[in-house]
């Protein structure tokens, strides 16, 4: 059987994962978890290093999960909530302009020089396991940014910007773009930190997230 990479972000994260998966009760299959480092450029290089030293060794990953805490678009998911991406979205690859941000894939550019375009879709049969396995979980888009959104006016344009849009995270497009170069499946599972909008520290709640981010990794087993 080949195994489960699940991908995070910071070593807090893949605690939680790990915790999770080891008081799980269903059934495991071979899964390792990494910490690859906050942002997506990062976090992609440092997938496709490992997914590549896995395939050189002989011992290939079956598939990819980017994993960790997140930022949630009020009303559409509560802190504390899980999210299940159905697409994993560079929501601030492109350009501006007076009339807008224009997506990277507007722009006229070859598509074979995007890496497939600003949104990598969840794997149909991945997604559909996760889902059933974490049926309380929010499912919609997870987009990708380099900058966390920390003002009413930004958050406001990503959510007209990207209506199905349920949380907002740093690292899944870039994990998506590793796996999808090495063909293998991915998803992205997050849990809600904080509420996507003006910049409080204060309103972070982290020890929630993780507590969440434990309990649905026992989904990965
Ligand atoms: O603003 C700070 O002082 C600060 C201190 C520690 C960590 C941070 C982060 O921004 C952590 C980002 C980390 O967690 C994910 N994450 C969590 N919430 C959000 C969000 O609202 N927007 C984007 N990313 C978020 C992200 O995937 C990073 O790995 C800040």
């Amino acid at each position: 059987m080949t195994g489960l990479l699940v991908v995070t972000a910071v070593p807090a994260e893949a605690d939680a994962v790990r915790a999770g998966l080891a008081n799980s009760a269903l059934p495991s299959r071979e899964v390792t978890v990494a910490p690859v480092g906050v942002g997506p450029a990062v976090a992609a290089a440092a997938t496709a290093r490992l997914l590549t030293l896995a395939e050189a060794a002989g011992r290939p990953y079956g598939a990819v999960v980017s994993a960790g805490i997140a930022g949630g678009f009020a009303g559409r998911v509560a802190v504390g909530g899980t999210v299940l991406a159905t697409r994993s979205v560079a929501a601030d690859l492109g350009a501006e302009s007076p009339d807008g941000f224009i997506p990277v894939d507007e722009l006229g550019m070859p598509p074979e020089l995007l890496g497939g375009g600003t949104a990598v879709p969840a794997d149909p049969q991945l997604l559909a396991a996760l889902r059933a396995a974490l049926p309380a979980a929010t499912v919609g888009a997870v987009l990708t940014v380099s900058t966390v959104t920390g003002t009413a006016a930004s958050t406001q344009a990503l959510a007209d910007r990207y209506p199905d849009a349920v949380a907002e995270g740093m690292e899944g497009y870039g994990v998506a773009v590793a796996a999808a170069q090495a063909g293998l499946p991915f998803a992205e599972l997050r849990t809600v930190s904080n509420p996507i909008g003006p910049r409080d520290r204060g309103a972070w709640r982290m020890r929630e997230a993780f507590a969440a981010l434990a309990a649905a990794a026992a989904a990965l087993a």
